[in-house]
């Protein structure tokens, strides 16, 4: 029978960092019989739900553990060097998810240059046979190895038939496959609202509270500005209705995304700042989580303050309306 790993309700789940070769002590004290759902899975999109739950079903169906394993960093961080825009799901935000869904084991492999280069069959023989993995559950499209050179055809030859696959067939809305190339797009152009649907869940950003220009409260909008936690994909700059919880305590307001161009011409600080509704308490350095529900409109730069002040006044009435229809 499966282990039974809750209690009091909350799934208990663990995770562990591996990086290859996998250490001798590790295999003999750690290895067991499981179903091994195996991606990047930025974003824990529809998509990426659809081979976890697969895999969480047929691990119980087994009765064997359900896990999942992914990489870290991303590998397009590592081989773009520098150049990468940032995770949809950081590791941290990955973990709450993936703990949410039932899973009972994580696996992060650190990926670098040397694992870059790992054969298909080192992949396999060295890491997912050691690990026992019964099944693994993949994408269609999963890729592995040197140059992703491994497809999921090639998992149960080159493990010498010792694990079985299951391969989840693409998860598509409106004809179109939901991808993390999509949202990544999708946020990059404003289009919030069908990140959010291919998320199957509001794109969140969590931070802590910086000072700013001390000018939010003069224009009667006090903002609370996010000082990112991780290296998120940033949304495009506009104004936004949004959800934030503080203390546990979830608020409705209105975000600005940009450089403030009515003060800072060809500005190179990206901000990012939340006016709540309902709120008057001081809040430098706490943390905050920020849902970006809808896009409202791009920022502009406004010819007098007066103006400026007006729309933020008209973009919170606009935010308060589309956050009581959702
Ligand atoms: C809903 C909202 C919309 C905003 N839109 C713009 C805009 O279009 N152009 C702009 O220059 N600044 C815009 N701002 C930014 C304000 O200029 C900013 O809040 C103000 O400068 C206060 O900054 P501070 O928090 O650093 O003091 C907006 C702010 C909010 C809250
Ligand atoms: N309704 C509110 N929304 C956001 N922040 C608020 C609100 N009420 C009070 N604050 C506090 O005021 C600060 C923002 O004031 P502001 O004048 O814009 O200063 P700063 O430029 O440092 O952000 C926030 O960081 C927070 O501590």
């Amino acid at each position: 029978m499966r282990i039974p790993r809750e209690i009091a309700g909350e799934t208990i789940m663990e995770t562990i960092h591996l990086s290859y070769p996998l250490n001798e002590r590790f295999i003999e004290q750690h290895t067991r019989p499981q179903v091994l759902a195996i991606g990047q899975f930025d974003g824990l999109h529809l998509g990426h739900a659809s081979v976890i739950n697969s895999a969480v079903r047929l691990a119980g169906e087994l009765g064997l553990p359900a896990s999942v394993m992914t990489f870290h960093p991303h590998p397009k961080e590592v081989m773009k060097k520098g150049d990468y825009d940032g995770y949809l799901t950081p590791p941290e935000e990955k973990e709450r998810i993936l703990r949410e869904m039932g899973v009972d084991y994580v696996y992060i492999v650190e990926f670098n240059d040397a694992f870059s280069r790992v054969s298909p069959q080192n992949f396999v023989s060295g890491i997912l046979v050691p690990l026992q993995v019964h099944t693994a559950v993949v994408g269609f499209d999963f890729r592995y190895g040197y140059r992703g050179e491994g497809d999921a055809s090639m998992l149960r030859e080159l493990s010498g038939n010792v694990l079985d696959v299951h391969t989840v067939p693409p998860f598509l809305i409106d004809g179109e496959k939901v991808s993390s190339s999509g949202i990544r797009k999708a946020l990059q152009e404003g289009k919030i609202e069908q990140a959010n649907r291919w998320l199957g869940r509001t794109y969140t950003l969590r931070g802590t509270v910086m000072h700013g220009e001390k000018r939010g409260r003069q224009l009667g909008f006090p903002t609370a500005n996010l000082k990112l936690a991780e290296h998120y994909v940033v949304p495009a700059s506009g104004v936004y209705a949004v959800r934030v919880t503080h203390e546990g305590t979830t608020y409705s307001g209105v975000m600005n995304v940009g450089v403030k161009p009515t003060f800072h011409e060809n500005g190179k600080i990206f901000w990012l700042e939340a006016h709540l509704f309902d709120f008057s308490s001081e809040i430098y350095d706490e943390s905050l989580s920020v849902e970006l529900i809808h896009y409202i409109r791009e920022e502009r730069k406004f010819g007098s303050l007066d103006e400026l002040i007006a729309q933020i006044g008209q973009d919170a009435e606009t935010a308060k309306r589309l956050l009581k229809d959702s």
